[in-house]
């Protein structure tokens, strides 16, 4: 029992050499990720709106030993584009072996007054997108028997207030994502799906966003990245990253959802949050 329960452990060897597109790799999670694959001597594909940034990340890797580097820009907005991007991939390497989604569209943290056409867009760009991804990569990674990681948020599993419309893309992630897993299995298609849970991240659109409402201390972007990379590699079902921060709620969830709430809420300065 012990030696079949052990967990594998993680080996940089694990991606080397591997195929890998990731979006939303012009600044923040995403932009780390990059390097750290760039780093393990991975192909990438990065994608992202601004060029400038694809262009500046794209060096960095270089610098950093990818086996290779490429970009392509666009918005998530287009499900055309959405497919530009895999159809790229399999035009550079004739298949795929990870896909890491991980844009989002911009939001704001603050009073739901009933914006529809942000929840839209946010739908769109959010969760769209990633399905459309994943439609379009899903034969590819079946015969390399590879993997997907969205990456989600503690926002995507329990209430938080002040993040309706991105809440709700998030859930949806959630949704798609498991039920999709079990369809993997019931087909025999050996494609892993990993859902990445994050709590409060030190990126600069999160500081900007809400360090003034927020109490905890947010986790480094740095190591987040390693530990998406890692859980894809591994083949996790979900990856709880801090770990704490992120069990604990998740515990809480189903037992004492009252209790949860009222935690979440303590943990802000809700006078902070402005009245727009
Ligand atoms: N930071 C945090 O505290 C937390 C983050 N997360 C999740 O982590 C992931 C990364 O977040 P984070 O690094 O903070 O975000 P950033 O704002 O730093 O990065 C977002 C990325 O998405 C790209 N992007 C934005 N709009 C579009 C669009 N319309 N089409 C295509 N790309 C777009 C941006 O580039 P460009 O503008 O050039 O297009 C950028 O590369 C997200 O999925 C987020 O939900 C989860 C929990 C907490
Ligand atoms: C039990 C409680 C202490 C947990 C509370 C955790 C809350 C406060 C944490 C968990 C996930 C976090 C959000 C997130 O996922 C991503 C973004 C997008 C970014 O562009 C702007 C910031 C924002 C909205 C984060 C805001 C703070 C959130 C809600």
């Amino acid at each position: 029992i012990f030696f079949y329960s052990a967990k594998q452990e993680f080996k940089v060897e694990m991606l080397k050499g591997k195929r890998v597109i990731v979006t939303g790799a012009s600044s923040g999670i995403g932009e780390q990720m990059a390097y750290r694959l760039a780093r393990t001597g991975s192909h990438i594909l990065i994608t992202a709106r601004t060029e400038g940034k694809l262009r500046k990340v794209s060096t960095q890797c270089r610098e950093l030993g990818a086996a290779s580097i490429h970009y392509v820009s666009g918005s998530m907005e287009n499900m055309a584009f959405a497919q530009v991007v895999v159809k790229e991939a399999e035009k550079l390497w004739g298949g795929l072996d990870m896909l890491i989604l991980n844009h989002i569209g911009s939001t704001y943290f603050g009073y739901f007054k009933g914006d529809t056409e942000h929840l839209r867009k946010l739908l769109e760009i959010n969760v769209l997108s990633y399905v459309t991804m994943t439609v379009s990569a899903l034969p590819m990674l079946k015969e390399s028997r590879g993997s997907i990681v969205a990456v989600s948020s503690l926002a995507g599993k329990v209430g938080t207030p002040f993040t309706v419309p991105y809440s709700t893309t998030k859930f949806a992630l959630d949704g798609f994502f498991s039920s999709l897993r079990q369809m993997l299995v019931v087909e025999n298609a050996n494609v892993s799906i990993t859902l990445c849970v994050l709590g409060y991240i030190n990126t600069d659109t999160a500081m900007k966003t809400v360090s003034h409402v927020i109490r905890n201390k947010p986790a480094p972007k740095e190591e987040c990245a390693l530990e998406i990379i890692k859980s894809g590699a591994l083949r996790q079902r979900e990856l709880h990253y801090p770990y704490i921060s992120v069990r604990i709620p998740l515990l809480l969830r189903d037992w004492a959802p009252d209790f949860l709430d009222s935690l979440t809420r303590n943990n802000m300065d809700i006078e902070k949050v402005k009245i727009t």
